[in-house]
């Protein structure tokens, strides 16, 4: 597969995509998700990947979706086309992916971002909701994902004003995990990507997989969920290398089984 919209290459056991459209600052169109798709999952299949890093440019990790692609659609194509809706598949990849946002990430910036396990900002990190500005509103989960990130009071505040946050503030209110200096960002993000990757594959797919599910039960059957599913790791060889390892001393050899 070649790619015109989005750089793909692997640094170890780690898969880095780079949006790559500066001409429209990383603007989301319908190519650009058909290529992250592509490249999500073949990394997905990948047994030698263990996590995925998504970044943009120093100026914008994504200015949103694409308004000139949108621009000229009726409620018709909208509904039956069922506009943005592919991005869920985005969502369900099952390896952890670390965006790395530099810039701009606004509107479906912001969205794809939080699609993501964490978010890594560069001190220069501007994140906004500003589809109250265009007439619409977020459509690629920003008024259901910000307001669990960051609260109601200030989802309403960005999606209904369209005021963009800076990276301290979205690091104060969850948005992001941590800042690092623009310029070491990528390097930040495949530092903390091969860390994930070093570890046993199961239980990094286990462990996304029960935070995820925090988001959507309540907490007796998430309690319930975890319980099971950390019952499981004790049928791995990962489990029983993990804690001899432990025992004796040493680093431990996973083998994802
Ligand atoms: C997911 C859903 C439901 C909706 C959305 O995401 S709607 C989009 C939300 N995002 C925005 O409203 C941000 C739009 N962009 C801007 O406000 C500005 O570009 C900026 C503040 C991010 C940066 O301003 P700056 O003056 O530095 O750069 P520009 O000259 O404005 O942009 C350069 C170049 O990129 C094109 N561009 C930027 N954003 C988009 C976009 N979202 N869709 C399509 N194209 C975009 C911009 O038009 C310009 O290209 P041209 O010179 O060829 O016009």
């Amino acid at each position: 597969m070649s790619y015109e919209n989005i750089l793909v290459e692997t640094r170890g056991k780690v898969g880095l995509i780079t949006l790559n459209r500066p001409q429209a600052l990383n603007a989301l169109n319908s190519a650009v998700l058909g290529e992250l798709l592509v490249a999500t999952k073949a990394f997905d299949a990948d047994d030698s990947i263990g996590a995925i890093v998504l970044t943009g440019s120093e100026k914008a990790f994504a200015a949103g979706a694409d308004i000139k692609e949108m621009q000229s659609k009726t409620y018709v194509d909208a509904y039956l086309g069922d506009l943005l809706s592919g991005w869920d598949d985005f969502a369900r990849t099952r390896k952890p992916i670390i965006a790395a946002v530099a810039g701009y990430a606004l509107g479906g910036g912001c969205e794809l971002a939080m699609m993501c396990d964490f978010i890594i900002a560069g001190d220069n990190a501007k994140f906004g909701q500003p589809e109250i500005t265009l007439g619409i509103m977020p459509g690629m989960g920003g008024s259901q994902r910000l307001t669990r990130f960051v609260g109601k009071s200030k989802a309403m505040d960005m999606c209904l004003t369209g005021r963009m946050m800076d990276a301290q503030e979205a690091e104060r209110s969850g948005l992001v995990s941590r800042i690092v200096p623009v310029g070491e960002l990528v390097e930040e993000a495949l530092k903390a990507a091969a860390k994930i990757a070093s570890f046993s594959l199961p239980a990094i797919l286990m462990n996304k997989e029960a935070v995820n599910r925090a988001y959507e039960m309540s907490l007796t059957e998430g309690l319930r969920f975890e319980r099971r599913i950390f019952h499981s790791l004790f049928a791995l060889e990962d489990q029983k290398e993990g804690m001899a390892a432990f025992a004796e001393k040493r680093k431990p050899e996973f083998r994802n089984k």
